[in-house]
């Protein structure tokens, strides 16, 4: 034992003996503890780094994967996740920190996907970590219901988009919308040689405009000549952006976080009131309009005059979620696939002179009535936005590249295993990654990563394909209800444009997705304009 009278001793250099013991008790028990160390850090080093191979990401002590994760966030989350699933074959296994709820398992596998959206559709539904995730944001909203919630609401939305009188209201709509507003702004764009105008804010404008318009029968008017600011498009974005951060924050700093209102959960709370009081707006002047007796027939009056399961009517909070998530539906993701479409394009003039072609190859067909070279008249019909099956293919095409919903999620509430083999313990959450899959070269060949529409077709005609290979818009029981209308809406607006302008992609101009539920470019489209020269119609007639 050293005593207080022992270490006076060595440190005055009495006894040289008793100091080499002493450097011993006191140096040798720090360097061992030292070399003890370093060891179990090569080993674990060692060990996270062979689980690599297995496991495709090191899994490290305590924090799993997460440091992982955090260099894919810091680049492009998506690109990362293509990268991981191409060297595992299509799914792995993701490893949280060990205090946390991120543990999951991501697939690009179409057997997989077949699986979980519709052979064993009841065994995965959104779950409860989804919910809670997204619940201030979408309340008990189509996107964020499951079960009885969710059955009634598609039910309804699904009979009110088949029905004649919606069909007349989107393409009612659509008319106005470009033709008395989109084309009037570009025109003075380029009249006034303006500054690069943002596509993706003018696209956002326009389908915020027509989801009001079919959905709830009110029109915002955010797509007016002077562009108005939007206090309400702003507060959505910072809203989908700070939920879609809650999916990779472990679930107990989001909620201390929420709790204390700090940070990105703050602003979420900001953003929410916002978007709240929007819906909130509508809602009551369709109730002022009621005692009015003012009759209306849009999605929001429909279920304003359901009743729940008591028997009440629903309450406003629920018709605010419903809101929400038409909003979210209808505006986000539109306006994004156009976005990446219109990108695409300018890289690819080949394919652009195509649907050029095509729009007035159907254009010359009018005959008699032929308004056809005169571009700034034309006004198309339905049956001619059908016949556009080369545009149908570039669209596919940029939606397969860039699908507005990049990521997707289930959770599985009983013990499975995947088509693959992958062993599922019950509430394992399933991330089904859309985006890696279009590249993925045993999903769509060497090629995947090229922008070739003519891979839709055969002899000519569009060619479907199913919606576990290509799943953009979903599939099974929960797939797009606007599917439909999403394609004839932005086949229209698309093919209105390309008519008449040229869009060329501001030099420069940087692309790059958002971290968002949807798939936004994070700087927007900054795009020149113009306005094609009658000649260049005019070959094609
Ligand atoms: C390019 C355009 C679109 C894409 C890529 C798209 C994609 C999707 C996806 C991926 C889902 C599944 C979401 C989930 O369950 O997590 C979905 C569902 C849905 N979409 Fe679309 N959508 C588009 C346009 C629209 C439009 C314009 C509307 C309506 C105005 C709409 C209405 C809906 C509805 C109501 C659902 C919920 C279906 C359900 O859960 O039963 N979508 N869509």
């Amino acid at each position: 034992m050293l005593s207080s009278g022992n270490l006076t001793a060595i440190s005055s250099g009495e006894f040289p003996s008793q100091r080499l013991v002493a450097w011993k008790l006191f140096f040798l028990p720090d360097i061992q503890m030292l070399e003890i160390f370093i060891a179990i850090f090569i080993f674990t080093a060692i060990r996270s780094l062979r689980q690599r191979r297995k496991q495709g990401l090191p899994v490290w002590p305590v924090v799993g994967m997460l440091p992982s994760l955090v260099t894919g966030l810091r680049s492009n989350l998506y690109e990362w996740i293509t990268e991981v699933l191409y060297h595992q074959n299509g799914t792995f296994r993701f490893k949280g920190p060990w205090f946390s709820s991120l543990h999951c398992v991501v697939t690009s596998d179409p057997r997989n996907i077949e699986h979980i959206l519709k052979t064993e559709f009841l065994k995965y539904p959104k779950g409860s970590f989804f919910r809670e995730t997204v619940h201030d944001l979408l309340g008990d909203g189509i996107f964020n219901a499951d079960g009885e919630i969710w059955h009634k609401q598609r039910k309804t939305t699904s009979i009110e988009f088949h029905s004649a009188k919606f069909r007349q209201l989107t393409v009612e709509s659509l008319h106005v919308l470009v033709h008395s507003r989109l084309l009037p702004i570009f025109d003075r764009h380029f009249v006034e040689h303006l500054v690069p105008i943002d596509l993706q804010d003018i696209l956002l404008r326009l389908t915020f405009d027509n989801v009001c318009m079919i959905a709830f029968g009110v029109d915002p008017g955010c797509l007016s000549p002077n562009l108005p600011a939007i206090p309400f498009a702003n507060a959505f974005e910072v809203a989908t952006e700070a939920t879609v951060l809650r999916f990779v924050t472990p679930q107990f700093i989001w909620k201390t976080m929420r709790y204390f209102n700090l940070g990105t959960e703050k602003s979420l709370k900001f953003a929410l009131k916002e978007v709240n009081e929007f819906a909130m707006n509508v809602i009551e002047k369709r109730r002022r309009e009621k005692v009015n007796e003012i009759e209306r027939s849009d999605l929001l009056s429909v279920f304003m005059g359901l009743k729940d399961e008591n028997g009440e009517p629903y309450s406003d909070k629920f018709l605010k979620d419903i809101c929400v998530n038409f909003i979210l539906a209808g505006r986000d993701t539109s306006s994004v696939a156009l976005s990446w479409f219109f990108w695409l394009i300018d890289g690819n003039p080949e394919v652009e002179e195509r649907i050029l072609e095509e729009i007035c190859r159907i254009l010359k067909k009018r005959g008699e009535a032929g308004e056809g070279s005169s571009a700034g008249n034309v006004r198309f019909e339905v049956e001619e936005i059908k016949k556009m099956e080369y545009l149908e293919a570039a669209i596919s095409e940029a939606l397969r590249l860039f699908p507005s919903v990049p990521v997707d999620h289930k959770e599985v509430i009983k013990d499975d295993v995947l088509p693959d083999g992958t062993q599922l313990k019950k509430g394992t959450k399933v991330i089904y990654a859309i985006y890696a899959m279009a590249r993925m070269e045993a999903i769509w060949g060497k090629d995947c990563y090229e922008f070739k529409p003519e891979r839709w077709l055969k002899d000519g005609r569009f060619m479907t394909e199913s919606a576990y290979r290509f799943t953009p818009f979903n599939g099974g029981p929960r797939l797009c209800l606007g599917k439909d209308f999403a394609y004839y809406q932005m086949k229209y607006i698309s093919a209105s444009i390309i008519l008449r302008y040229r869009v060329k992609v501001a030099e420069k101009h940087l692309v790059v997705p958002k971290l968002a539920l949807t798939m936004y470019m994070k700087y927007g489209l900054k795009v020149n304009l113009f306005k094609r020269d009658k000649k260049e119609i005019e070959k094609y007639f």
